[in-house]
């Protein structure tokens, strides 16, 4: 409708912004694997897809362990949280592994936010274990092992998602 505000993307309600860089993400990656090698040793690592493939090949190298699996799973729809979507299951081969119930089995995915995804693969492997690298608050409590939280309001770039720009001065005309 004519004059109506355009709807705000979950990037802009969230307000601040918390960049990671290739180098970062890394690092975390590394201090999630040195905390998760206390837990294990896991059978297979269960990558939520797609945000969770990156740190699930960096903990799964680190930890020594060669089964992964995928869940595919859509949730947010250009920064708009719509249905979550499964669009593919946990395979057979990993179930059998985690005896139906996903014991032993480590599921990894970038970050928990509202904590939906996270909810959804807890409900298919009650009994896995669940990392992340980054954790906002209402998210949280699902997680078993994760790095770092920020604030509900933040949201995290992912240095997939973003690209080196021009960034202007903090003062006004500084430029
Ligand atoms: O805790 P929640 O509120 O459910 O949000 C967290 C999920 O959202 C993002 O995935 P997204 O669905 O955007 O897909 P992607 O991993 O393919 O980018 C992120 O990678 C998590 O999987
Ligand atoms: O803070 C975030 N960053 C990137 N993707 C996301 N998906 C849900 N929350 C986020
Ligand atoms: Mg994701």
């Amino acid at each position: 409708m004519a004059g109506e505000a355009p709807e705000l993307s979950a990037q802009e309600r969230a307000g601040k912004a918390f960049p990671v860089s290739w180098d970062q993400f890394h690092r975390d990656c590394r201090a999630l694997s040195w905390r998760l090698n206390e837990v294990g040793p896991f059978h297979a690592v269960i990558a939520i897809t797609r945000g969770g493939l990156v740190p699930a090949a960096i903990v799964a190298r680190e930890l020594g362990v060669r089964v992964i699996d995928t869940v595919c799973i859509a949730s947010y729809d250009h920064n708009k949280q719509g249905d979550l979507q499964v669009l593919k299951g946990i395979s057979e081969a990993a179930m059998k592994l985690g005896g139906g119930t996903g014991k032993g089995l480590l599921i990894v995915d970038d970050l928990v936010d509202t904590g939906k995804t996270g909810k959804l693969v807890r409900e298919m492997l009650p009994d896995a274990h669940f990392a992340t690298v980054y954790a906002k608050p209402m998210g949280r409590p699902l997680v078993d092992t994760f790095i770092t939280e920020v604030s509900q309001d933040t949201w995290i770039f992912f240095p997939w998602d973003t690209a080196l720009s021009y960034h202007p001065p903090l003062r006004d005309g500084a430029a």
